[in-house]
């Protein structure tokens, strides 16, 4: 569970401290952000029996035929892009060209809403009596995420960064979500080296006696145990953009040799598909929609990767 003495490999900083904005625990997250991108949160207050409920609806999910699963495919997906929501086979996606493709499954969610923007769904997903409980659970730990931990979150790292509570908000009135639920079959699970793309990502873990996760931080890949009642937080190029680098997204892979089949519940949180940001220390501006098309166009399109994937060493 632990590095080197017991010390955990990445910090663990605690969300209450953050909203109550401890000066210790403020000075942590930015020491975090600014070296590791990749941090252990906990006081988050997401239930973790809904968690768990999660993380079994997922796995009967992926427990289910082939040829149901791609019911919900990319294919039969209506919003656009059409690769932003449902489901992923086995070899579906590359997150790192040279690794090939991954030996995942994975489905998507959203935050869906009418007007056809990009991102906006609709979804089409599995229903109650396919996978009970699945998108219950998945929309309840939407909205904890995306009502309070991240608004929370956000607000912390702007007063990190010596700015305003709110510096952030007005380009979250209405988030753009990737949600996903990823499987990796036992023994010979993998997700490529690359980076996140959004402002951040919160990702829960299935718990395993083993690390599956490994992170490049501070000079080298470290694999990244589940701490009991932590969250995991990482850093994406949008908000390192958006910070003209003061802020680091972080490399990460997963080489899942475990003899069980893992599960892991990601949330990736970016801005209003319509934002205009201009970095904090100048540069030109940039767009949400055209940082989220980029990304989906080298990952589906191109085959190019996720995020920084092609730079990484
Ligand atoms: O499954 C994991 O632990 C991480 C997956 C990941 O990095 C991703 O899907 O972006
Ligand atoms: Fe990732």
């Amino acid at each position: 569970m632990n590095g080197i003495q017991g010390t955990p490999v990445l910090p663990v900083i605690s969300l209450a401290q953050l909203a109550a904005c401890e000066p210790s625990a403020l000075a942590q997250l930015h020491e975090a952000c600014v070296h590791d991108g990749f941090f252990y949160l906990v006081d988050h207050d997401l239930s973790t029996a809904l968690i768990e409920q999660y993380l079994a609806a997922a796995q009967a999910f992926f427990a289910l035929p082939e040829s149901v699963k791609q019911r919900f495919g990319h294919d039969r997906q209506r919003g656009y892009p059409h690769t932003a929501r449902g489901y992923v086979g086995a070899y579906g996606e590359t997150l790192h060209p040279d690794a090939g493709p991954d030996n995942k499954q994975h489905l998507d969610w959203g935050i869906d809403r009418p007007g056809g923007a990009p991102f906006a769904g609709p979804s089409v997903l599995p229903d109650e009596h396919l996978a009970p409980g699945l998108n219950a659970c998945a929309y309840a730990l939407q909205d904890e995420v995306m009502e309070h931990l991240f608004p929370d979150l956000r607000r912390a790292i702007a007063t990190a960064l010596a700015l305003p509570p709110q510096a952030f908000d007005p380009h979250f009135a209405q988030p753009t979500l990737i949600q996903r639920a990823s499987y990796y079959p036992a023994g010979a699970g993998t997700a490529g080296k690359h980076t996140d793309n959004g402002f951040l990502t919160v990702l829960i873990q299935q718990a395993l006696p083993q690390p599956s996760l490994r992170v490049h931080t501070r000079g080298q890949w470290r694999d990244v145990p589940c701490l009991e009642g932590a969250v995991l937080v990482n850093l994406g190029d949008l908000l390192q953009r958006w910070t003209c680098g003061r802020l680091v997204s972080t490399a990460h892979e997963v080489v899942h040799y475990q003899p069980s089949a893992r599960v892991s519940l990601a949330f990736f949180i970016y801005p209003d598909i319509d934002a205009i940001i201009t970095p904090i220390g100048g540069g030109p501006s940039f767009s949400t929609a055209e940082v989220m098309l980029e990304n989906f166009d080298s990952i589906w399109v191109r085959k190019q990767g996720a995020g920084r994937a092609r730079q990484l060493v």
